[in-house]
């Protein structure tokens, strides 16, 4: 098997750079649950600095939805893409996620029971999309892999998107047009202050994948962070603490 490349620290961000970041694991720290992430108030006023610096051009692009977003870390309320690329903000601007279907209502009763099983689970209701995590109960981990894999034929349209310590069911698709980090951060590259500057895209985790191959195409700075895997990033960062200096030295 061939050798994961050790990848060098990101350079520093330019005046000329337009900045998206993924949110749990590059921002703030993984925590045992969904609703037990800290945001430092050093953070907030770094992303508010820098989105003064490169005149707006700053985006958060998450797995978490909009209004989770906005609870977390607004303010400053930036630019964002939530539910791996389902919802956009940009100003006044906002394209939803689809409608969760009847059917998800229903997997989301059972996934409830499934939970139930094992202490720990915890069943992220996220409107469109389902996130059936098992941080602080990684012996349910296969069950709710198994759970999901069973449910997806149960929601046209719908796809499984993996992550850490998670497994979620969300659409594949918004607008009839297909949703995830890499398109989104293409959609904010054609609208000013965005557009014409060179994208620098940080994450950690599987669907930030789309976003490194959405920024390489632009000859931009893709950085994975967190522990070396296989991956379309250039450049790495060990953890969110180097993510702060990094983008601490550059707002
Ligand atoms: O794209 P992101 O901003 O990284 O969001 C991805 C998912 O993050 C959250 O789950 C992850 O972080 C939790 C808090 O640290 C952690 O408990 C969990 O194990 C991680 O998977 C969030 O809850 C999901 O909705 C996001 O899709």
């Amino acid at each position: 098997m061939a050798a994961i490349p050790v990848l060098p620290p990101p350079p520093p961000i330019d005046d000329d750079c337009a900045l998206f970041l993924d949110v749990d694991g590059t921002l703030l720290e993984l925590a045992p649950r969904p609703d037990e992430v800290e945001v430092p108030q050093q953070l907030r006023e770094a992303l508010a600095a820098l989105h003064a610096r490169l005149r707006g051009a700053v985006a958060l692009v998450s797995g978490r939805s909009l209004a989770t977003l906005d609870r977390l870390l607004a303010p400053p309320r930036l630019p964002a893409s939530g539910l791996h690329g389902l919802e956009r903000r940009h100003g006044s601007r906002v394209q939803r996620a689809p409608r969760a279907p009847e059917a998800l209502h229903r997997v989301r009763g059972e996934a409830v029971r499934v939970a139930a099983r094992h202490p720990g689970v915890v069943i992220e209701d996220k409107g469109a999309a389902l996130a059936l995590h098992w941080r602080a109960a990684p012996q349910a981990g296969g069950d709710l892999q198994a759970f999901a894999r069973a449910a997806l034929p149960r929601l046209p349209g719908y796809r499984l998107q993996p992550g850490h310590d998670v497994i979620e069911l969300r659409p594949a698709a918004s607008g009839g047009v297909r949703a995830d980090k890499g398109a989104a951060i293409l959609a904010f590259l054609q609208e000013p202050p965005f557009a014409g500057r060179r994208p620098v895209f940080a994450g950690d985790d599987i669907t930030d994948e789309a976003g490194f191959a959405a920024v390489n195409a632009h000859d931009g700075i893709s950085v994975l962070v967190g522990p070396l895997r296989e991956s379309a990033a250039h450049f790495a960062l060990a953890g969110t603490a180097d993510v702060h200096a990094w983008i601490g030295a550059s707002a």
